[in-house]
This record gives C-alpha cells, structure tokens and sequence, in this order.
C-alpha cells in the first residue's frame, strides 16, 4: 500500500519544547488519528506538514511529494479543517465558491452546491451566521469540491454536539470508503477514534510513543486493579504507570505481563486510560 502521507525524523524546537524525530505515515485509504495530551505537539505537526512553520530537520512527502519543493502542486490536492474556519465572516456562500474557484484549478462549482445541498447549508447564508457544525461542514464541502485526495483535520469536531460529531464522522467514513482518500484526524476525543481510525500516532511530550494499527495499540495494554496491600514490587516492576487511591491502585501494564499477575482485577484499556497513564509516565497517588 502506498503512503499519502509520510513523515520521516521530523525535529522542531522552540524555547522549552522539542518535537522530537517523529516519524509516521497515513496509508492511503485509512484514517489516522493523531493524539496526546495537551502541548504535546499535534498542531506543530500539523503545522511543519502544512510549511505554515518551518522545520528544523526532517521529510515529509504529502501525496509523494515533497511538501517543500511541491507546495503549490501538493496543497491543490489537499482539504485542511482546522477547528475554526477560514473565511471572511461577512461572506455568503456564493463569495466562497467565487474565492476557491479561484484558488483551485480541479474546482467544481456543481459539486460545491450539491454538497452545500446535502449539507443542508442554504446559499443566501453568511458565515458568520453558520452553527460551528455548519462551518466544518462547509470546509469539508470545499475540500471535497476541489477533490482533494487527503483531508488533515486539526480537532476538526471539538466543540460540536454530538449529533452533528456523529455526522462528520459518518462524511469522513464515506470519504474513504472507496480507499483512495485518506484522512489525518487530530483529536482529544478518542471515542470519535474508536469509530473511525484504523492507525493511531500517539505523540507524548513531543516524542513518538506508539504509531500503527489502532487495534494493536489498545489491545498492548491492560488495566489491572486491586487493594493497596496488593500492590506487590513485581507490580510495580512492570510499570511505572500506577495510580494509587486511599485503599485500592490501578497500574498500566503490557497484556503480554497479564498471565503472571494472579489475584487482580483486570480490564480492557481504552485509548483514554492509556493516554492517561502515559502522559504521566510515574506513579500517581
Ligand atoms: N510558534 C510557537 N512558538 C513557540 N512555542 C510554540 C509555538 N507553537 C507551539 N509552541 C509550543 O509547542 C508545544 C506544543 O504545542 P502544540 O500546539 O503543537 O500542542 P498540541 O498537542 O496541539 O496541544 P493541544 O492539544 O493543546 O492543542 C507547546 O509547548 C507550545 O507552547
């Protein structure tokens, strides 16, 4: 399978942060989705891909192409959503078809107005006057009427209800049916991954922690609980991720590690509660 996307050694470094030699890649026709804690670096990813910061070492191929000799060639084939829109609020839609058409060579007006259609976002509208669900809808109806190949998407559904989430997700779904299209999906809201992703990349505290398949990422881990009395050194031995309450812990620990803990309450781990004990990455009382 070939990459949309592919992010090799990736370094950038401002004062008193380091995106650290991350590499990953979006292979095409999947979802993947880019998570970790806050400030650990997702939208300066986002941002080195897009050339809208410099980086400092590091390649980076959009669609096979280099993203710095190609810019222009690569970003007419590209949808970005960010989670604030960028057009003039005052425009109505007709004002944004007439300003991409004018930056996209591949524009279709006619698809333009029958995804607005679908979307259920009437013509005579100005910007300013769309619900937050409506303005990401309207960046993915741009993205898909100058058929753009990969969509990067930088919390595209933070602040949206959960009505108009599910249906974003349902459009993101149905863009990469055909397994031509690829997405990049920045996100804190993990159960939207659950649905839609087939690749995690889990970047912590502006290092790589886990890149590929999202079933091998929450299947490699277990949560197992019990008293603190049972809290034993070879528990502790196994991790360093433990969470420690008044008369009971819970521990992170690799699934592969399950079979020698007798005696212990154990448990699935969500995305959730592995971005939890890692981004703290010590023992938590
Ligand atoms: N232009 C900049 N100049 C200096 N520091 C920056 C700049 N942009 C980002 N940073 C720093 O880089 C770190 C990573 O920020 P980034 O916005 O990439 O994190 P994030 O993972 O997207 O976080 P969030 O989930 O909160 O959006 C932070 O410490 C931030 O302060």
């Amino acid at each position: 399978m070939t990459d949309a996307l592919q992010v090799e050694r990736l370094t950038k470094t401002f004062p008193g942060f380091t995106l650290e030699n991350i590499s990953f890649s979006v292979p095409t026709g999947s979802v993947t989705g880019l998570i970790g804690p806050n400030g650990s670096g997702k939208t300066t990813t986002i941002k080195l891909i897009l050339n809208l910061l410099k980086k400092d070492t590091g390649t980076i191929t959009v669609l096979g192409l280099d993203h710095m000799k190609k810019e222009q060639e690569f970003k007419e084939r590209i949808g970005v959503v960010f989670d604030t829109h960028f057009f003039v609020d005052d425009w109505k839609m007709p004002d944004v078809e007439k300003a991409m058409g004018m930056f996209y060579r591949n524009w279709d007006t006619g698809a333009y107005y029958r995804y607005l259609e679908r979307f259920q976002i009437s013509r005579g509208k100005r910007v300013r006057e769309l619900s937050k669900g409506m303005q990401m809808k309207l960046m993915l109806a741009c993205s898909f009427s100058h058929k753009a190949e990969l969509l990067i998407l930088d919390e595209p559904t933070s602040g949206l209800d959960p009505v108009s989430r599910d249906e974003m997700l349902d459009i993101l779904l149905e863009y990469t049916d055909d397994k031509k299209h690829s997405v990049l999906f920045s996100t804190h809201i993990t159960p939207d991954l659950d649905k839609i992703a087939d690749q995690i990349t889990f970047i912590n505290k502006g290092k790589l922690f886990y890149t590929g398949e999202k079933v091998n990422f929450t299947r490699r881990y277990s949560i197992v609980s019990g008293s603190v009395k049972q809290l034993s050194p070879d528990i502790k031995a196994l991790t360093p991720n433990i969470k420690i309450y008044p008369d009971s812990f819970e521990a992170l620990v690799e699934t592969e590690y399950l079979p020698g803990l007798s005696g212990l309450q154990t448990r699935s781990a969500a995305m959730d509660d592995i971005i939890v004990f890692i981004s703290k990455g010590e023992v938590l009382s």
